[in-house]
């Protein structure tokens, strides 16, 4: 058997946060190599083709240089999803793989029915042999249950399937692609297994070290990409559970951090305290480890992770709180202005953004909210706003709830394109999001234009609380009296 596959032609099958920039990445590092971004959603697509790069699907910086580099030499966005597979060598899945809504495991489980399709696509449209690439953060042993459903057909052809999952982060993406601390690649310890896993290494060795490449069973890989996010969760819900004890005791979150962070063992990242993470990945991705774990009838393994989302709940609601109370126990009708909605900076995505439940638990208590965010849309903060309700009404947000609400929300948010402007008259500030911008406005201006007392109540630790203090404002910040 011949041991080497040269891949000149991949297929990636979602084009999302994950799949847009990897695959721009690969192309503009593989010149040797055509890829092809396939995703049904047509406005997606058409957003990816766009003459102008401004209008990307999703901001990365950096990204739209790669893009205008690679596409249409060897970069291709396409919705003709069986063509792309039927050309490509290599495939890699990189669809949503979000929390289920419904049914078995609701609330908690990966819901894989977009895994599920692309097999029984993949499997329908193949007439020679591929290597499938699990891109998508999956439950440990997805790749059997895609195996099952790819050689269903019994035509003959031959599939070897991989799991590279991903570690890249929004708002660094395409730093990250081009400089990752290690990619990982399972595979199966089989001849053609480990064919695939050398054709994958060679593609990864375009722009890559092999030392950086970490090749190992596919199970492990599959857990791997879980455990990582869980580790990096509970990092963040532990230095925010101590910013509490902070607030009680005057101790100081940031010093802390700085002088745990300096033990080498410990290291100095993922201990920023925050209003709480957000993002698509951590909560969905430790609620599937815990089921994983009841599945499997650990319950104190299960236990012991549920406790990272339970200690970010805690700390969203604490914040919420905490502006209710210094506003001497109601907001209803003032007016709270909030800078920033995504969920970290330099990213557009508001999955599951701390911002989205602050605002909602003020509104539950009838505060008018005033948002201004560099790159998320007045549409999109509307619709994060009435998934929130939908949520938690579960089956009672029929159409007629579903207006209602829109109609409350449309009285009680407006969304800015000026900073100055949704800050103006407000009775509180809150920040919610870390961009940079934000440490350069004029604040004596805006002190000016605010009611008194002038409440900031900084959910990031960005703002130099000593010249807010001196200019008037009443600051509050996480982990800090
Ligand atoms: N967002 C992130 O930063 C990271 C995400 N991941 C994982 O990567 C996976 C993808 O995440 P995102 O890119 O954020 O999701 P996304 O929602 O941005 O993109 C997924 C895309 O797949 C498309 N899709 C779904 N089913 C399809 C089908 N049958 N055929 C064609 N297209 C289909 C959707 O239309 C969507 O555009 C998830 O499993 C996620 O956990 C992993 C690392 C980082
Ligand atoms: O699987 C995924 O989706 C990705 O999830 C995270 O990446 P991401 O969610 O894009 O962004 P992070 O930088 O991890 O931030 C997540 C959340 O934690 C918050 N955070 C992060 C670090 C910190 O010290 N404090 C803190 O509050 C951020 O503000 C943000 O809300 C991981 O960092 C990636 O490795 C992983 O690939």
């Amino acid at each position: 058997m011949n041991n080497t596959k040269k891949i000149t032609n991949i297929c990636c099958i979602g084009a999302g946060y994950v799949g847009g920039p990897t695959m721009a990445v690969i192309a503009q590092k593989c010149t040797h190599i055509k890829v092809t971004v396939v995703d049904l959603n047509k406005q997606r697509i058409a957003d990816w083709n766009d003459a102008d790069l401004d209008r990307l699907p999703i901001y990365e910086p950096g990204l739209a240089d790669v893009v205008a580099e690679a596409r249409g030499r060897n970069l291709f966005f396409s919705t003709d999803v069986d063509q792309a597979i039927a050309e490509a060598q290599m495939i890699f899945i990189s669809v949503n793989t979000p929390t289920k809504t419904y049914g078995v495991g609701k609330g908690m489980a990966a819901d894989l029915k977009y895994i599920e399709l692309c097999a029984r696509q993949i499997a329908k449209v193949s007439k020679d042999d591929k290597i499938i690439v699990e891109k998508s953060t999956l439950p440990v042993r997805t790749a059997e249950a895609l195996r099952t459903i790819l050689t269903s057909t019994g035509n003959g052809v031959k599939f070897d399937i991989l799991s590279s999952p991903e570690f890249l982060a929004e708002g660094t993406a395409v730093q990250d692609l081009m400089n990752p601390d290690r990619f990982l690649i399972g595979g199966e310890q089989t001849e053609s297994g480990e064919v695939a896993v050398q054709a994958l290494v060679d593609i990864y060795l375009n722009w890559v070290p092999r030392e950086n490449i970490i090749t190992t069973r596919v199970w492990s890989s599959e857990l791997s990409k879980l455990t990582a996010n869980a580790f990096l969760a509970q990092r963040v819900s532990s230095i925010n559970a101590i910013s509490a004890l902070c607030e009680k005791t005057g101790a100081d979150v940031d010093e802390i951090s700085r002088a745990i962070g300096a033990d080498s063992r410990i290291g100095a990242k993922f201990l920023k305290s925050s209003v709480g993470f957000g993002g698509s990945c951590f909560q969905k991705d430790i609620l599937n480890l815990v089921y994983l774990c009841q599945h499997f009838n650990l319950p104190e393994v299960a236990d012991y992770w549920e406790q990272v989302i339970k200690m970010n709940d805690y700390q969203k609601h604490r914040f919420a709180k905490n502006i209710i109370d210094s506003l001497f126990n109601t907001v209803s009708g003032k007016k709270i202005a909030f800078l920033g909605w995504a969920f970290k900076k330099d990213t557009n995505d508001t999955r599951e953004s701390a911002a989205i439940y602050v605002a909602d638990e003020l509104l539950q208590d009838r505060a008018e909210i005033h948002i201004y965010d560099p790159k998320v849309s007045k549409e999109q903060i509307f619709a994060d706003l009435c998934r929130c309700e939908e949520e938690r009404r579960d089956n009672l947000f029929d159409e007629v709830a579903k207006e209602t609400y829109c109609d409350f929300l449309k009285k009680q948010v407006v969304v800015h394109l000026d900073p100055y402007t949704a800050m103006q008259a407000a009775h509180a500030i809150a920040i919610l999001t870390e961009w940079d911008e934000f440490k350069t406005y004029d604040w004596k201006k805006v002190y000016g234009d605010v009611l008194k007392p002038a409440f900031i109540f900084d959910g990031r630790n960005i703002l130099d609380k000593k010249q807010l203090s001196d200019i008037g404002f009443e600051v509050e910040c996480i982990g800090k009296r």
